[in-house]
């Protein structure tokens, strides 16, 4: 690298007292000169280092980009377990693997368990994320008023009267539960096979109670935001406490709260820090205003007692799959906008449906519409009924051939 020259010496004024007045001037005319010349020669040094400066400038800016790129590339993602005196216990995302490490000095405040953080290749935490709007909304729907009713609810009529008592009674009449001095359920779970109407219930009794609708699936927290699990369970608290009045729905309470087995793998350890930041929550849960909790499942033999220990859920409710007068109400329900041909009489359509959950019999409703329209008919007619059958206990077995097929 080549040395930029000196700069030119500061020119001096030397006057000899012996001089004479036209010497003097001499002197102090050439001294001008001189002064005027350096001046010029910084000038255009001036103008050269400028120019330098610029290049490097830009130099700069293309490394910083460069790092950027080579920071952002290399980092992998974690959650924060546990902050110990000896460093930071973090969880790797995809392979579960438990690590001991420190963060970023600038990061010691910030860091808090269940935070997703940006891990280097020597897992040193480099990045605190901040996704928790973003996997909150993912992790949970919300609904301000949900459109359910209870007249779309047919067949269980009982389940729809100890709903309301349980959690609309008290979101509503909250004194009257004061007065008379009786505790209303702290937790209600509904139980009973798939498609019964246990997500309509819950969306029904938010509606009429013109209470926020918060959603959870129990099985997205163990699948999908693994690590994030107890988070996830307090967010979802804290916003029912920001949108009360508010009902939480926990769908497939099962993934969080099944029995302990004897296996001991990291998963497992997982549900189980999901599980009883639920609990602890519930148990908290008091003073916590106009917020009523339920939960539903498929799986209730699976459940950890636990759960269903007074205080949490202590109101428990099962809705089965409908009789032949349960099956007549929900077809009715959901052929009531379609144009159906006179003389219909969906009793007998219903009573041929032996096993058909709710979610069966809306699904048979938009059959039977499909097959009136591939046949250029504007009304649906007891044939179309009887086809929608066939096709869906067909389409069944092939599953269930599928299903053989891969064990
Ligand atoms: N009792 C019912 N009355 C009317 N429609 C019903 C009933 N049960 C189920 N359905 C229909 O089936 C759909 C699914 O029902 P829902 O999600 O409430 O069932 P679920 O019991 O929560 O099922 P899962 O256990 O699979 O979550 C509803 O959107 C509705 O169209």
């Amino acid at each position: 690298m080549s040395h930029s020259p000196s700069l030119p010496d500061r020119p001096r004024l030397e006057l000899d007292p012996e001089m004479s007045d036209a010497e003097r001037l001499e002197a102090i005319r050439q001294h001008f000169r001189r002064i005027v010349q350096v001046n010029e020669e910084l000038e255009d040094r001036l103008a050269d280092a400028e120019g330098r400066r610029g290049e490097l400038k830009d130099d700069v800016e293309q490394l910083k980009r460069e790092n950027e790129v080579l920071k952002t590339s290399s980092l992998y993602i974690a959650s924060v377990e546990e902050i110990t005196d000896d460093g930071v216990v973090i969880k790797q995302h995809g392979n579960n693997q438990e690590v001991l490490t420190q963060a970023a000095s600038r990061l010691d405040e910030d860091l808090r368990p269940g935070d997703r953080v940006a891990i280097n290749d020597s897992f040193a935490v480099q990045q605190v994320l901040d996704d928790e709007t973003d996997s909150r909304a993912q992790a949970m729907e919300v609904t301000e008023s949900p459109d359910v009713t209870y007249a779309d609810i047919g067949g269980i009529d009982d389940q729809i009267r100890e709903v309301r008592e349980a959690v609309e009674d008290p979101l509503e009449n909250p004194e009257q539960f004061e007065t008379v001095g009786v505790e209303p359920p702290s937790g209600v779970l509904l139980h009973g096979p798939p498609g019964t109407g246990k997500t309509m219930l819950a969306k029904a009794v938010a509606n009429e109670s013109d209470a926020t609708f918060i959603k959870m699936a129990g099985s997205e927290l163990v699948r999908k935001f693994i690590g994030e699990g107890a988070r996830l369970v307090r967010d979802l608290f804290e916003l029912a406490a920001e949108r009360e009045p508010a009902v939480i729905f926990i769908d497939e309470i099962d993934a969080v709260a099944a029995k302990r087995t004897d296996s001991k793998t990291s998963g497992d350890a997982e549900v189980q820090r999901t599980m009883m930041q639920l609990l602890s929550e519930m148990d908290g849960f008091d003073d916590r205003g106009e917020i009523r909790i339920m939960a539903a499942t498929n799986r209730f033999d699976m459940l950890d007692e636990a759960i269903l220990r007074p205080g949490r859920f202590d109101r428990l409710i099962e809705v089965p799959e409908p009789g032949p007068e349960g099956r007549e109400r929900i077809l009715e329900i959901h052929t009531r906008d379609m144009n159906v041909a006179d003389g219909i009489d969906l009793g007998v359509v219903a009573s041929d449906l032996d096993g058909y959950s709710g979610a069966d019999i809306a699904s048979l409703a938009t059959e039977a519409g499909m097959f009136a329209i591939r046949d250029g008919r504007t009304e649906v007619r007891q044939a179309d009924f009887e086809a929608a059958r066939d096709k869906l206990r067909d389409a069944d077995t092939e599953d269930e051939q599928v299903i053989n097929y891969q064990y």
